[in-house]
This record gives structure tokens, sequence and C-alpha cells, in this order.
């Protein structure tokens, strides 16, 4: 098998929701909610996929799969050739640490109280490493981002809203993932930072040929950060492809509309 081959996240006939107590209810009776529906979809090493789909689609509910915390009613959900949710919950936790994770909204997601330095440890915590190992990890982290190390002495608050972004890349990538996998990664930040990030992503990905994965309601992020798209809509996948080809010759009607949507925005 040739490397590229290498299957790195693999979905397979994969339903997933949530269990909702039905409108009407007091009771704590909770049914069944599937907000995806038989998704199948492989992620090989090096690969950059970007999903794309409305708000609502279930993008974000895909991902909490692939993270190892949202078990699916049906299928499978396979990680570095391993079926995670077959494994008990300590052997999933070490086959999901291979993923490097970028939250939506980097507002949010990081603790105002909680030092950049920390942020960055968190995630080598488990690895074993001399205090040396760390610090050249991080810096190391940092610099791919490009960001100075003395941003470790800082606080959330006192970053701009690209440089909490940055933090949150570096910190996905410090402890040398498999894979990055992001939600919305530039939709909270100002349109003249978008472009930068993507730069970023897209220089970061080349360097440690890492496989991708972007959730995104945005067709300018994925004509740049995806080499194929998949289009789901309504929890199904519509349309999947090469980038270039599906955005120039959409087969399916609701791509068309996206499109369309997507060009008289801009
Ligand atoms: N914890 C939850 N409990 C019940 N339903 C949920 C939960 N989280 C999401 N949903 C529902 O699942 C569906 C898909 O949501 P999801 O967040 O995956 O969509 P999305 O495509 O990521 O949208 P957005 O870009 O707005 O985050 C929506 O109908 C949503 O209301």
């Amino acid at each position: 098998m040739r490397l590229a081959d290498l299957i790195i996240v693999k979905l397979e006939n994969v339903t997933l929701g949530y269990y909702t107590i039905p409108r009407g209810w007091k009771s704590l009776f909770k049914v069944k909610q599937p907000v995806v529906f038989n998704v199948n979809l492989n992620i090989v090493d090096g690969e950059k996929v970007v999903i794309i789909g409305e708000s609502g689609s279930g993008k974000t509910t895909l991902l909490k799969t692939i993270l190892g915390i949202l078990p699916p009613f049906e299928g499978r959900v396979y990680v570095l050739g391993k079926s995670i949710y077959d494994l008990p919950a300590k052997e999933r936790r070490k086959i999901t640490r291979q993923i490097g994770y970028v939250p939506q909204d980097p507002y949010k997601s990081l603790n105002p109280r909680v030092k950049i330095e920390t942020v960055m440890k968190e995630p080598l915590e488990k690895d074993n490493l001399t205090d040396r190992e760390i610090k050249e990890r991080i810096n190391e982290a940092l610099r791919l981002v490009q960001l100075h190390e003395k941003i470790l002495d800082y606080y959330p608050m006192q970053l701009s809203g690209g440089m909490m972004q940055r933090v949150l890349i570096a910190r996905a990538i410090v402890h040398e993932p498999e894979i990055l996998v992001l939600d919305e990664p530039t939709s909270a930040l100002d349109v003249s930072i978008q472009a930068q990030v993507i730069n970023l992503l897209n220089q970061i990905q080349r360097k440690l040929e890492l496989a991708m994965l972007t959730v995104t309601h945005d067709l300018a992020v994925a004509q740049y950060l995806g080499d194929r798209v998949v289009i789901i809509h309504k929890g199904r996948i519509v349309e999947e492809g090469e980038t270039r080809i599906v955005l120039s010759q959409p087969s399916h009607e609701y791509t068309r509309l996206l499109i369309s949507s997507y060009r008289a925005s801009i």
C-alpha cells in the first residue's frame, strides 16, 4: 500500500443524532432524533477534504462522531483503522488523540483565566515528555503559526481574534496529530484576517503532510482548503468530488443552488 492510501478516517453507513424529549412531553422519556443519515466517507493521509452545508445540515454533528464524543445510532466510525466505538473509552481516547481539533469560535474556546502557556501544554500532558521536549514542541508549533513565544505569558483576552485562532491551531498540532479537523475556521474572524488563516492552514498542511478535514458553509473556504468537497444537505451527502469539478460542474440541484446564492452574495 502507498502511504497516500492510508485511510485516516472512515465513516461506514453512519447515522447520527441526539436523544430528545418529544414536544409536549414533560417526562424524562427521550427518543432518538437522527440528523445525519447513512454517511460514507474516507479521508486518506495527506488529503484535504471540506464538508460544505448550510447551518443545521449536520456538519458539527459529523465532527463530534469523528472526535469520539458522539456514538452513531448506526454504522461504524474508524480512526486510523480502529472502529472507535467498539473500543473501551480509554482506548478510544488514545486513538482520537491523533486528531488535532480546532473548534468553531476562538472567542468562546479559550478560558479567559488560563494563560496561553497552559493552553499549549495541555495536549502534551499524556506524552511523557521532558520539560525541554515540551518547550521545543510548543516553540515549533508557535513557529508554524507565526506567533512569538512571548505570547505564552499572555491571557486570551490580550489577543486579537486572529491571534487566538493561531493559538488554537498551534494547540491542535502541538502533539503531532495525523489529521487536523477544523469547524468553520474563519467564520468568527474579520474578512481581512480570513485569507491569512487560510494561507497559514495550507502551509501547515503541506509542511506536516497532514490530512485535513474542514467543515464550513462558505464556498470560498472550500475552494482554498479542499482538494475534495462533500456537499451535505439536511444530513445527507448529496454530491462529492474534486473541488474544482464539483464547483464548476455541479451535478446536484442543491449544489447549484449553493453556488448561485454564493455568487449573488459577492
Ligand atoms: N445537542 C443537541 N441536541 C439535539 N439536537 C441537536 C444538538 N446539537 C445539534 N442538534 C440538531 O442537529 C442538527 C444538526 O446540527 P449541527 O450543529 O450538526 O449543524 P451544522 O451544520 O454544524 O450547523 P451550524 O453551522 O449552525 O453549527 C440541527 O437540527 C440541530 O438543531
